[in-house]
């Protein structure tokens, strides 16, 4: 059946845009409303893994590949507990589940865990919407018996504060600290998890995806993950030989009260830093740059990044919605990754000190692996250290 003849005769969710547009489509998942930043997101794999990434707390996101829900979902490709993006927006009903990994099917699940999913919606036309007018603030309902205050459903859009100037990371953050320890992750070829006497390393927890923590484990880190309100302090007394600063939500200005303290502590006890996207931000932010919200960001599998020390290119995995503004970055500190797509900065280094970061997702999941060189090259300079 083309996608034209699909009956939405009686709409039973609809997405209304801060500026009136209204789209309507048929409801899966949980029912309700809820208020956020809309997003698109071009992967054409890893609807569960995006779901489930704590980096979209506060947004919905709109897939642009039409074939969302054909495999399923399975718990092994959670990136945290439960879904943290705000809802889901997709061309088609979701299709039936074909994959031997599934155990459950996306609209279940959707609904098991209280998020609320459209569709039938022209993702290609929304896609064109968001770009022309940057991410727009939207209200996304789902009633069964298909009644909708739309004026209330724009106002409460056009209301919504967005996410300039939102701390979210303390929202997602684990509340205590704990060793990662995952014995039924199966590891990908020619990578085993090493513990005990693995290198020390602390995680600061601004909403970590779990494939970053495994990918740690992976190169060889013994990883203590901290909550992101850990002061320099708490991290040090765990004596580590190497610090992590993960991904995470909202505006990362607005997480710097804590965060930048924090950072510039452990910058000055010289410990070897690796950073993540808001870890990259944050790292940014405490060496003295500034950060700047994007017209409708970054968010997909295959994102071109030119790595300027080496001139190679990566496909690179991307999640995000400000960006480190490479004019303010301070004598020393290098840019040391640009997007290809539009220049901005993806990555720096502090000279001539094991301390660097990425705006990208070098732990691919979903997306490209390219870049998982970082992680090794994060164990190297801790290795480096200890033979010192
Ligand atoms: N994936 C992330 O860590 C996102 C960082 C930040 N919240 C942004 O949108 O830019």
């Amino acid at each position: 059946m083309p996608a034209s003849a699909k009956p939405t005769d009686k709409p039973t969710a609809c997405l209304a845009l801060a500026d009136g547009t209204v789209f309507y489509g048929k409801g899966f998942g949980a029912t309700g409303e809820t208020v956020a930043e809309l997003v698109f997101n071009t992967a054409m794999t890893g609807y569960q893994e995006i779901m489930t990434d704590p980096s979209y707390a506060g947004q919905v996101v709109t897939f642009t590949f039409p074939h969302i829900g054909n495999v399923g979902v399975t718990p092994e490709d959670d990136e945290t507990a439960t879904p943290v993006a705000a809802g889901m927006v997709v061309k088609w009903d979701p299709t039936e589940p074909s994959n031997w990994r599934a155990t459950g099917e996306l609209t279940q699940w959707l609904t098991s865990k209280g998020r609320i999913g459209i569709g039938g919606i022209d993702t290609r036309r929304l896609t064109r919407a968001i770009r022309q007018q940057g991410a727009p603030h939207v209200a996304l309902a789902h009633d069964p018996e298909g009644n909708f205050d739309l004026a209330a459903l724009v106002a409460k859009a056009r209301a919504w504060r967005g996410l300039v100037g939102l701390d979210l990371a303390k929202d997602v953050s684990c509340t205590q600290s704990y060793r990662w320890n995952e014995k039924t992750w199966a590891w990908p070829e020619g990578y085993t998890e090493r513990s005990g006497d693995g290198y020390r390393v602390v995680a600061i927890d601004y909403g970590a995806k779990r494939n970053i923590l495994r990918c740690l484990a992976s190169v060889g880190c013994d990883v203590t993950v901290l909550p992101a309100t850990a002061t320099a302090e708490d991290v040090m007394a765990l004596n580590p030989e190497g610090v992590f600063l993960s991904n995470g939500p909202g505006d990362p200005a607005a997480t710097g009260a804590y965060a930048v303290p924090m950072i510039q502590g452990v910058l000055a006890r010289d410990v070897p830093l690796f950073g993540i996207c808001l870890g990259h931000q944050m790292l940014a932010l405490a060496l003295g740059a500034k950060t700047v919200k994007m017209n409708h960001g970054h968010h997909g599998a295959n994102h071109p990044v030119k790595a300027l020390g080496t001139g190679k290119v990566e496909i690179t995995s991307m999640n995000h919605g400000f960006t480190v503004d490479s004019q303010t970055l301070p004598k020393g500190v290098r840019e040391t990754h640009v997007s290809l797509f539009d220049g901005s900065n993806c990555g720096i280094a502090v000279e001539g000190k094991p301390v660097f970061s990425v705006q990208y997702h070098p732990e691919a999941s979903p997306g490209p692996q390219d870049s998982f060189y970082l992680f090794e090259q994060f164990a190297e300079a801790i290795r480096a250290r200890r033979t010192v």
